[in-house]
Formats: structure tokens, sequence, C-alpha cells
């Protein structure tokens, strides 16, 4: 695999999460968060919206951050020129490529998208702009038309192609079968955007990845249009822990960065996330905490520091002896067998009783007898 950029659109297609909405001093704060944990490059946002959202794009380009912003916009000549006013020096031009998209966008005149692109392709650099392209429905186009809209692209001074899977219906086969064909046509590098409508998004992008294509957008917990997008925290580690691809990025906050951004846009991170979820790094079932009290490894992929988490060890209905005696020791407490099978059953009562774990306070309740280590009863 090649040298792989991560392109966050958290800032813009995270934000697009229906009833998503951050404030300016949100926005601000993320781009400043990110840029500081070494992503590089932000996709901030949509200068063609005006207001508020125009105001932070024009604060986070006058941070002087390191990771390069990039805003979006239409094929469309005023919303370059808002992406200028807003301070960016690169922007991104979404057209639609498929039957579909250009059917319901320019009542299915396929020149008049490539007249409309190649204008706004030229001004852009003219304008003295990086800029990248996105073929809009990628994975639903016509191969061959598709090809022919990113050759021209490149013909026309464009720097990058974003190949997108906008309603996330290609399998991790065909995706890289679509980007390879892609790729090998073209000169400037390839983006990935995917969508997680069959939760393939991350998979998709991977696979894109490893066909050659070199740029990958993310979001943060995954955040993003419908189903959302390819997951920040699930690319940069599965590149990191399967691929030994070292993207210079702090992975030791991306856990904080995910309280941040499950804040920001109200929307919670699920227990069972990849990476982030408050379980992730949770045991509770007996044969899982046995193995892992005698070897992290056992039922951990990487140790939880790696993403700013810790182990946690919990005691619930699943709990057997060993887990149960270990955080009993660890508080002074040491039981027979039997009276540990009698905790035990307890335990598993109150779980279902409770429907959750138990607080270790809870625990320690049902010890009839207390026989604290040292001798004191
Ligand atoms: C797959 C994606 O995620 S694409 C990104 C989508 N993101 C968003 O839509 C969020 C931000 N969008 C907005 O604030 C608004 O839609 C704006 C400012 C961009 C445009 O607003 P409005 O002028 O009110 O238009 P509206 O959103 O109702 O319709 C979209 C228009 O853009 C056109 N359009 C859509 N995509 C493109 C494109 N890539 N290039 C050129 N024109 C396009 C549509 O055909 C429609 O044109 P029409 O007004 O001539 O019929
Ligand atoms: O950049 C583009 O062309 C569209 C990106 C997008 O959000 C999508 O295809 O879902």
């Amino acid at each position: 695999m090649n040298e792989i950029q991560i392109n966050d659109t958290t800032l813009r297609d995270g934000e697009q999460a229906a009833g998503v909405a951050f404030t300016v001093d949100e926005k601000v704060a993320l781009a400043s968060f990110m840029d500081a944990i070494g992503i590089h490059e932000l996709e901030v946002g949509i200068p063609a919206m005006g207001s508020e959202e125009a105001r932070a794009i024009s604060a986070i380009a006058n941070l002087d951050l390191r990771t390069s912003l990039i805003g979006w916009n239409r094929a469309v000549r005023s919303d370059i020129e808002a992406s200028i006013a807003c301070g960016l020096k690169r922007v991104h031009i979404s057209i639609p490529v498929s039957e579909i998209q250009i059917a319901a966008k320019f009542q299915g005149n396929y020149q008049a998208v490539l007249q409309r692109l190649r204008e706004a392709v030229e001004f852009a650099v003219d304008q003295g702009l990086y800029v990248a392209v996105g073929g809009e429905d990628s994975s639903r186009a016509d191969e061959s038309f598709l090809t022919d809209v990113a050759l021209s692209i490149e013909s026309w001074g464009a720097s990058r192609f974003r190949f997108c899977d906008t309603v996330g219906i290609l399998d991790p086969m065909k995706t890289s079968q679509k980007v390879a064909h892609l790729v090998s046509q073209l000169s400037i590098p390839v983006e990935m955007h995917t969508h997680n409508d069959f939760g393939l998004a991350t998979a998709n992008a991977l696979a894109g990845l490893q066909a050659g294509a070199t740029s990958v957008n993310t979001t943060v917990n995954g955040l993003g249009e419908r189903a959302g997008n390819a997951a920040l925290e699930e690319v940069v580690m599965v590149l990191k822990q399967m691929y030994s691809l070292d993207l210079g990025i702090n992975t030791r906050r991306l856990r904080e960065l995910s309280g941040f951004v499950a804040q920001a846009s109200g929307c919670p991170v699920p227990p069972w996330k990849a990476i982030v979820g408050e379980n992730a790094f949770a045991h509770e079932a007996g044969i899982h905490a046995h193995g892992i009290l005698k070897n992290p490894n056992t039922y951990e992929p990487f140790a939880p520091e790696e993403v700013g988490w810790e182990r946690r060890l919990v005691v619930g209905k699943h709990s057997g002896r060993h887990l149960v005696s270990t955080v009993l020791q660890q508080n002074g407490i040491t039981l027979t067998t039997e009276e540990i099978a009698t905790v035990l059953e307890a335990v598993r009562n109150l779980s279902v009783q409770f429907k959750r774990s138990l607080t270790v306070e809870e625990l320690l309740n049902l010890v009839p007898q207390r026989r604290i280590a040292h001798g004191i009863s």
C-alpha cells in the first residue's frame, strides 16, 4: 500500500447527518483538535452556505493550521468564489456522474455536466487553487463515462479525483475492481469516499486503498449522511495495526476526539462501537476475563492505551469465578471456592434484576462474611 492521506470530512459530511449543527466555536475547536493529532487534510465545510458556515470556515482558515483545508463546492462559479472569500486555497468540486443523478440534476444532459465541470475546474485552476473533483455516485456511474470525467479533469488541471460510493451500495470486491480500473487510467491520485448504508463503509474505503487510492475520506465516529461514513478511528487503526502504516497521527487521543464529536453532534457513540465505544475494551464474560487476566492479547486486538482507553473488567451475569475472586482480592477479600460460587450466583441474579453489570460496591455487598486479607474480618 502506498503512502496514505486522511482527508477527514467530519466538518462537512459528518455535519450533514440529519439534525447535526456545529457552532462556529465547535467547528474551530474540532479543526484545531484534528490538526493537533496530525490529520493530514480537513474538508471544513461548504462556503456557499454563507452565514455561520462561512464564518466558521474563515475562522478555521485564519488559524494557520498545519493540516490542509479544503472546501466543498458544486460545479458553480459562485460556490468557488465563496471558498476563496473564506481564505481557502483548496477547493473540492463535486459533479454527479451517474445516470440517476444526472437525470435529476442536469435533465439527463451529459454534455452540460461536462461543460459545467470544465468551467468550474478551469476557473478554480486559474485562481491558483489546488483543485480536487468528486464524482458523486461514482459507484453507480457508467464506468467509461466515469473514466472520461476523471481523465478530463486531470487534463483541465485538477489534482485529485474522488470516487464516491454515495449510497453505500458496493462491497469490498466490487470497490476494488472499480477503483483499480480508475487508478490504472489516471496519473493523479484517487480518493475514497464511502457510505455505510450496508455497514461496509470502512471495509470499502480500505478496499479502495488496497486497489491503489491514496487518499481517504473519514468522519469521527462514522458520523455522516444517513448511516454515516467510514469512521476515522477505524480506518486509522486498521492501517496502523493490520498494515503497519504509521500515518503520523496521535492515536492516543482518538477516544477523546470521539467524545468531543459525540457531544458537539448530540449523537452518542453506541457502547459496541469499534475502537472508541464504551465496551471496546470491557470484559465481563467468565472465559474472556479469565483469558485477559492471564494475557490481554487473548481477547484484545491491541492495547486500549493506544487509542486512549483503559481496559475494564466488569462483574455481571456472564462472569466466572476467576474474575469475581480477582476483584474481591483486589479489595482485600479472600473467599473459599464454595463462597465464591455463592457470590457468583448472587451476581447473576442481581445482574438480571438490574439488567446491567454490578459496581464493585454492589459486588462487595454480596459477600456474606468478609474475610479481609491480613486477618481483618
Ligand atoms: C452527496 C453529497 O453529500 S453532496 C453535498 C450535499 N450537501 C448539502 O446539500 C449541504 C449544503 N447545501 C446547501 O446549503 C444548499 O443546498 C446550497 C447552498 C448548496 C444550494 O442551495 P439552494 O440554492 O437553496 O439549492 P437546493 O439545495 O434547493 O438545490 C440544489 C441545487 O444545486 C444543483 N446541484 C446539485 N449538485 C450540483 C453540482 N454538483 N454542481 C452544480 N449544481 C448542482 C441542483 O441541481 C439544484 O439546482 P437548481 O436550484 O438549479 O435546481
Ligand atoms: O464530493 C462529492 O462529490 C460528493 C461527496 C459525498 O458526500 C457523497 O458522494 O456522498
